[in-house]
C-alpha cells in the first residue's frame, strides 16, 4: 500500500488519471483490450474528466460500475449515469460501457447473470474505488446481510448487497476477491473526515474482521489518492 497527498483535487484528478492510463494502455498491449471498474458516489467527477482527457485507445477498453445503486439509467443515484456523464466524452467517448443495472426487478435476480456478463472482462485491468467515512469499499458495508459472503475467497464476481440502515438501499456490488485482483488497484478519497476514517482503518488491530470494515480486505492491495 502507498499514500499519494495532493495539495488540491486538480492535481489529485490528474495524477490518478495519468496512473490509471498508464496501467490501461500497459494492458492494452499486453492482451489487446482493457477492462476497468470505477466508483459511484459525489467524489469521482473530477478524476473521470480527467481519466476522458486521456489519449489511448478507449475502443478496447471496458468499464462499468465496482457497485451499483439498483436504480435505472437515468435514475440521480445511478453510478452508470455518472461514468456516462463525466467519463464517455472527449478521448474516451469510444470506451464500451457495461451498465450494471439490467432491469431486473431486484438485485438477487440479476446477480448470477451479471456475474456471468462480467466474467470476460475480469481480472480488472484497473479499479478505482471510494470509501465511506464506516469503512465500506464499492457497496461492501459493514454488517450488510452477505457480508461475510461478499469478503470470501469463494465469493462469486457479483454479489446483490444492500446500502446502510434504515434505508437498506438494493445495490449491486463486486466483491472482495475481484476487488483484490485488479491489477492496479487505487482509492479515491478526499476531505479531512475520509482522511480521519482511513487513519482509524490503518491504526484497526492485526486480525479485525473486514466484516466490520470492509475497507480493510483492500486496503494492501491500494495506492490511495487523498485531497484536501
Ligand atoms: O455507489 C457508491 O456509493 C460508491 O461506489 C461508494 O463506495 C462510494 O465510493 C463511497 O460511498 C464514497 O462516496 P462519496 O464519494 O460520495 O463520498
Amino acid at each position: 500500500m502507498r499514500q499519494i497527498d495532493y495539495p488540491d483535487r486538480a492535481e489529485q484528478a490528474e495524477g490518478l488519471a495519468a496512473s490509471v492510463a498508464d496501467t490501461l494502455r500497459a494492458g492494452i498491449a499486453a492482451e489487446g483490450r482493457a477492462s476497468l471498474a470505477l466508483p459511484g458516489g459525489t467524489t469521482p467527477g473530477l478524476f473521470l474528466e480527467a481519466l476522458a482527457r486521456q489519449e489511448l485507445d478507449w475502443a478496447q477498453v471496458t468499464v462499468f460500475p465496482a457497485d451499483e445503486r439498483w436504480v435505472p439509467a437515468d435514475h440521480p443515484r445511478s453510478n452508470a449515469a455518472l461514468i456516462r456523464r463525466h467519463l464517455l466524452r472527449d478521448e474516451a467517448v469510444m470506451a464500451k460501457l457495461i451498465d450494471l443495472y439490467d432491469g431486473e426487478p431486484t438485485p438477487q435476480a440479476a446477480a448470477p447473470g451479471l456475474s456471468a456478463h462480467l466474467a470476460p472482462h475480469l481480472p480488472l485491468t484497473a479499479l478505482v474505488v471510494g470509501m465511506g467515512d464506516d469503512l465500506h469499499t464499492a457497496s461492501l458495508f459493514p454488517g450488510a446481510p452477505g457480508i461475510v459472503q461478499a469478503l470470501s475467497p469463494d465469493a462469486p464476481p457479483l454479489m446483490a448487497m444492500e446500502g446502510p440502515a434504515p434505508e437498506r438501499e438494493p445495490r449491486v456490488s463486486l466483491t472482495l476477491p475481484v476487488l483484490q485482483a485488479a491489477g492496479g488497484a487505487h482509492l479515491l478519497i478526499v476531505g479531512d473526515s475520509k482522511r480521519a476514517a482511513l487513519a482509524r482503518a490503518l491504526s484497526m488491530p492485526e486480525g479485525t474482521d473486514p466484516a466490520e470494515a470492509p475497507i480493510l480486505g483492500l486496503l494492501e492491495h491500494l495506492t490511495i489518492h487523498w485531497a484536501p
